[in-house]
């Protein structure tokens, strides 16, 4: 067990799938996976393992956040021997070119979060997914016939936030999309010399104000689901 983690140091596959949303990974555990045994309750915050092909593969909430993502993959990696961290989110997209329901793959992470200067003495990192991964996924998507973006995403600290100055920024910088966790899970990842990668879902538009209904959202969920999966096991 880990402070947050109630699973035994066994029970937690080296292949992982990180919703911010814990109903997300239940419901991934019930539709995906074969055989998923709940490993974590605490704080409501679930944890499965299962197989997926024959390939044992965990499914584990992360809250939403820096400082809560944080925390997970420091434990699932420091405490449970993780190496492979695929999260699969939800973000507002950002570029004209950018639909609702899209999926995009996360090169990389900008940040307003201060934690990483903090790390790194003022200077600035460059948070930045696993090619390896970010090649398969491409793959496995191109393979089923999905279309995927690949480039930088932005992680807020804040979820609403005001400053129409900001979007313009990040749409002038060629940021894909906003969400609240992937520079974290990268920075956190590669001092820990493991793979990580964000696969998200638009699933509204910070500038069009298009939404998508709770039935699309789940259904496009699906397609980013089965991409996580399938470079889990290739
Ligand atoms: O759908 P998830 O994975 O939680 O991701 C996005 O949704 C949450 C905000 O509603 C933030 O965690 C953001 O990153
Ligand atoms: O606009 C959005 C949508 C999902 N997640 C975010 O962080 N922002």
């Amino acid at each position: 067990m880990s402070v947050h983690i109630g699973a035994k140091e066994t029970e937690i596959a080296e292949s992982i799938l990180l919703p911010g949303d814990p109903l997300r990974a239940k419901y991934i555990a019930e539709n995906f996976l074969e055989g998923a045994m709940l490993y974590n309750e605490v704080r409501g915050m679930y944890g499965y393992t299962g197989t997926y092909k024959g390939k044992r593969v965990s499914v584990q909430g992360t809250g939403m956040g820096i400082p809560s993502i944080s925390i997970y993959t420091h434990e699932l990696i420091h405490q449970y021997g993780v190496k492979q961290l695929i999260r699969v989110g939800s973000c507002g997209g950002v570029q004209q070119n950018i639909k609702i329901r899209d999926v995009i793959l996360a090169m990389t992470a900008s940040t307003d979060s201060s934690v990483n200067r903090l790390g790194f003495k003022g200077m600035d990192y460059a948070p930045a997914g696993s090619f390896e991964l970010l090649q398969k996924a491409y793959s496995e998507a191109a393979k089923k016939g999905m279309d995927v973006h690949v480039g930088g995403v932005f992680t807020s600290d804040t979820f609403y936030n005001d400053d129409p100055d900001r979007i313009k920024l990040l749409n002038d910088y060629r940021i894909l999309a906003i969400e609240m966790e992937t520079s974290a899970l990268y920075t956190i990842a590669a001092k820990a010399k493991v793979q990580a990668l964000s696969i998200l879902t638009v699933s509204d538009h910070i500038v069009t104000g298009e939404e998508t209904s709770a039935a699309e959202r789940q259904n496009t969920f699906n397609e980013m689901i089965e991409i996580a999966l399938e470079t889990v096991v290739h």
